[in-house]
């Protein structure tokens, strides 16, 4: 019989805001973010095994093809919350960079999550599904259903918002990987500037690009571009090339940069693969998920 066979597209995000509110008794960072996706994805292909195994295939050497991907977790818990005797092959292309503030991990989880409701019909709710996203990690909720968010708590509660105004992203990776425990760890609050989250909302509410870009902001630079100049280096690159706003996206290294013409667009793309290897030039990506 042919296996039943799926794909799913997992984009990455960007935080266009974030900051750190305090460190909980958990451990974990009360954070307030605004994250949006973008049209850099990994690709999901799901297939339906008949041995009620879940198998990881990825090529790319900084991924674990073992329960320590977040795909692998994400098949294990609806697996064995639902009952299911079927396995699955999770077969995983790789364009996201990996460890670079991007939520490659966590979208490739989200997108498993989806695929999987649909191959082993399990009829759930994309609600439901964050929720269960949320026990593999923060930023598996939004992940879930992509498009433009608040997201507050430990970054699991999800309120969503338009999209932004229309904008190309030039992102740049440094050839680091950043731990995101280690730069909360080392996050000292009273030393942060902290950026105006609301300000940010309003703006993409009122579709106001200059506000927009005048209002990004990262707490988190404050660990990253301490602990890795060319960071800082890069940002500065991007600001020189004509960047309408630059920042580090989450726990970083990539730093991204937003300009309204694709004229810009080319000039910092073609400029800063002069310093670093890793360049990308997307979309924001307007849409939110569907089930199908
Ligand atoms: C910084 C952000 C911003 O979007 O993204 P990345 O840079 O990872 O993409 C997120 O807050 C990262 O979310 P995520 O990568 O899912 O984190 P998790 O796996 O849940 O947690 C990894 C570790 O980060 C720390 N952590 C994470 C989230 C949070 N609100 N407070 C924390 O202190 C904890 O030490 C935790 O053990
Ligand atoms: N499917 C996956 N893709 C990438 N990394 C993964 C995946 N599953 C687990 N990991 C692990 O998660 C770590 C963080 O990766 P990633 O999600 O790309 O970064 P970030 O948290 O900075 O957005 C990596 O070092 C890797 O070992």
């Amino acid at each position: 019989m042919k296996k039943v066979r799926l794909l799913e597209k997992a984009p990455a995000k960007i935080n266009l805001s974030l900051d750190v509110l305090h460190k909980r008794p958990d451990g974990f960072h009360e954070v307030k973010m605004i994250m949006t996706t973008i049209d850099l994805a990994d690709r999901i292909e799901l297939t339906e095994r008949n041995d009620g195994q879940i198998h990881i295939i990825s090529h790319n050497r900084y991924v674990p093809d073992d329960n320590r991907n977040l795909a692998y977790q994400a098949a294990s818990l609806l697996k064995q919350r639902f009952k299911v005797d079927k396995g699955v092959s999770i077969a995983i292309t790789k364009m996201i960079p990996v460890a670079a503030g991007l939520a490659g991990g966590s979208s490739d989880a989200a997108a498993t999550l989806r695929g999987l409701n649909r191959l082993w019909k399990l009829g759930l709710t994309l609600d439901e599904l964050a929720v269960i996203g949320a026990e593999i990690g923060s930023d598996v909720s939004f992940c879930v259903y992509g498009g433009t968010a608040l997201a507050t708590g430990r970054g699991e509660i999800v309120e969503h918002l338009p999209a932004p105004p229309h904008s190309w992203i030039v992102l740049a990776k440094p050839t680091i990987g950043v731990s995101t425990a280690e730069v909360y760890n080392n996050l000292d609050l009273t030393k942060v500037s902290h950026p105006d989250v609301d300000g940010m909302i309003a703006a993409i509410q009122e579709n106001d690009y200059d506000r927009m870009t005048g209002l990004v902001g990262n707490v988190l630079e404050s660990v990253t571009l301490k602990l890795y100049p060319e960071v800082a280096h890069i940002k500065d690159q991007m600001k020189k090339f004509g960047a309408d706003a630059v920042l580090m996206s989450g726990s970083g290294p990539t730093v991204f940069g937003i300009v309204q013409y694709d004229s810009r667009m080319h000039r910092i793309y073609n400029g800063l693969r002069g310093f670093c290897d890793q360049v990308f030039a997307v979309r924001v990506l307007g849409e939110r998920n569907t089930l199908d």
